[in-house]
């Protein structure tokens, strides 16, 4: 179907908006007024710039508190008929009224939409009525629909909007009874759940299908099953997107409807957990901790300055070639059973190709970039034969088996688009998000799983010019956290340290003996499905720590309760190590 963008979803000047809109391969936008008023562009220069980018203008929008008033502004309306024309927008979108004079009257809403109709007709154009969530008196879309119905002219049609409809949980039914050809427009847009003010909501809330918790694609299938024909097209007011580059935006708008729409897009690969991380470093001190952790050195790469390290089924690489000053996460890999069938559905979803540099023999990994340039490799059997073997073997007693999980911060602007990368690319489906409290700020926390593939993002909630340490950890599984920790602490392994305070609460919370986890300085959490013991090593330099845990019964989570105690013990023990220095 056409795809079509409002230009409110993207930052930037009018011209930049349909840049970016048509470089992310969009056939239409949406043109918001406000977009076109602050314009120095005449609408047919605006018409010209959007052809000239082979993009069409399919709504004008919106025409606000027009019908069911005393006196209904026709003037307006006929001015604003003129700049469609020039602009060749073919559909004039008249949302719900919101007015204090706007008048409980249908058949008088209908009556003046029927002559504004007729208007539109004389001049060749449409009208397309919506309920706004929070209009006065209309702000359901059935609603909109019977006054529609009742005005009955063929230049007037309703838009339906995902988030209006979905925001107030109106039953879908209607949308069956609705002819198709009567559906002049279809708005899509997510949100979060929310409890709050719903214009406020709409307004700074929206997100692109995916991003959010409403059923979209419910909606969507029954909008199709109507008969609608028209563009699906994306209405998202959102204060991050409004900041954010609009041409990565547009590429996040079209992902989003490209999973959405499903249809030309490969099925995605069966993920068995993760083949390895990758850790970019540019000392050698990293190798001593992974040691003590019970890894071997298995061997360094044929041709670059790579290191590969194992325990277990955990594969550590340590790139000597891009490291920064700090060990930082370049890259995470996934273990697929098909690595051709999955890059072929991340190229579908406009993921950039990493370009890698292949020596003779070697494997011919494909990588993609996520939205932080974190790299995400698609590995089959063969990547290991890259590494000449040293025959160095793992320690006995450290019992660590498997990556659990890799927590990446993102880049405050990067969250949603990140998620929906990794939800559409990897095929990994989000959990509900957390916020958890820092000593340095709020940060939101968002985890993406499918088997042993699980991501968890992390962003801070609010926009900052403070220097943030941006955390990133990689996560071993045990069967045995306490022995663990144990053999760490023997072994040398520096762990991070846990107040007694918590100790106390938790005993008080749950009258558990917390003797063996005071201890060693092992977490706790407790679901109805089963219990969570897990523990930290210090940071290595600056963003990077490790994390063991060990899932009881059928616990699933993260142990989001813990991560306020675990974020103040990594910023205590940086103030403590910077009062000592001093
Ligand atoms: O927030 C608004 O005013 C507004 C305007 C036009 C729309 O289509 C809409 O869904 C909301
Ligand atoms: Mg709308």
């Amino acid at each position: 179907m056409k795809r079509s963008i409002a230009t409110v979803c993207l930052s930037g000047t009018l011209d930049e908006k349909l840049d970016a809109a048509a470089s992310a391969g969009f056939d239409g936008v949406e043109l918001f007024e406000a977009d076109l008023i602050n314009s120095p562009l005449r609408p047919d220069e605006v018409r010209a710039l959007a052809d000239a980018r082979g993009l069409t203008i399919d709504l004008y929008q919106p025409f606000r508190d027009f019908e069911a008033m005393p006196e209904p502004d026709f003037r307006r309306a006929e001015a604003k008929f003129d700049v469609m024309e020039a602009l060749g927008a073919p559909t004039m979108l008249v949302c719900s009224n919101v007015s204090p004079h706007a008048i409980d009257d249908d058949a008088l809403a209908a009556a003046q939409l029927l002559e504004l109709a007729s208007r539109a007709d004389a001049r060749g154009l449409k009208i397309a009525y919506e309920a706004l969530a929070w209009g006065r008196h209309v702000s359901e879309y059935d609603h909109a629909w019977r006054i529609v119905e009742r005005a009955d002219h063929p230049a007037l049609g309703t838009c339906l909007d995902s988030f209006h409809i979905l925001s107030r949980g109106t039953s879908l039914d209607t949308i069956d009874a609705i002819p198709g050809e009567k559906i002049f427009y279809l708005q899509l847009a997510d949100a979060p759940f929310l409890s709050m003010d719903v214009l406020q909501w709409s307004r700074h809330y929206r997100c692109f299908p995916g991003q959010g918790a409403l059923d979209v694609r419910g909606l969507l299938a029954r909008v199709l099953a109507a008969g609608y024909s028209g563009p699906l097209s994306l209405e998202v007011f959102n204060d991050v997107f409004r900041q954010a580059d609009p041409c990565r935006t547009a590429i996040d708008a079209m992902r989003s409807l490209i999973l959405l729409e499903d249809e030309p897009l490969p099925e995605p690969a069966a993920l068995n957990g993760f083949a390895f991380v990758e850790i970019g470093v540019d000392s050698p001190e990293i190798e001593d901790l992974l040691r003590a952790m019970g890894f071997a050195h298995v061997g360094p790469h044929r041709s670059k300055p790579v290191q590969l390290f194992q325990h277990g089924e955990i594969r550590v690489v340590l790139n000597h070639g891009v490291g920064e000053d700090d060990p930082e996460v370049v890259a995470i890999a996934v273990d697929s059973s098909d690595p051709d069938a999955s890059a072929a559905r991340a190229e579908a979803l406009l993921a950039p190709r990493v370009e890698r540099r292949r020596g003779a023999g070697e494997a011919d990994l494909t990588a993609v970039a996520a939205p932080d340039g974190t790299a995400v490799f698609f590995c089959g059997p063969d990547w290991l034969d890259d590494f000449l073997p040293t025959g160095e073997a793992e320690s006995d007693g450290v019992p660590i088996e498997r990556i659990d999980h890799i927590t990446l911060a993102q880049p405050f602007e990067a969250f949603d688009e990140a998620g929906l990368f990794y939800r559409s690319v990897l095929a990994l489906e989000p959990s509900a998000s957390a916020e958890l409290a820092a000593p340095d700020g709020l940060v939101r926390s968002r985890a993406y799983a499918a088997g042993d593939v699980r991501v968890v993002l992390n962003v801070p909630a609010l926009a900052s010019t403070r220097e943030r340490s941006e955390l990133q950890h990689v996560a071993f599984a045990t069967s045995d956290a306490l022995a663990a920790a144990r053999a760490m602490r023997e072994r040398g392994v520096p762990l991070l340290a846990v107040p007694d305070n918590y100790y106390d609460d938790l005993e008080a919370r749950l009258g558990i003996d917390t003797a063996p986890l005071r201890e060693l300085g092992v977490l706790y959490d407790r679901t109805p499905e089963g219990e969570l013991l897990h523990f930290y090593t210090a940071r290595l330099g600056g963003r990077v720590f490790f994390e063991v845990l060990e899932r009881r019964g059928g616990y699933r989570g993260y142990g989001a309760l813990n991560s306020p105690v675990r974020m103040a013990a990594q910023t205590g023990g940086e103030r403590h190590a910077e009062g000592a220095g001093a």
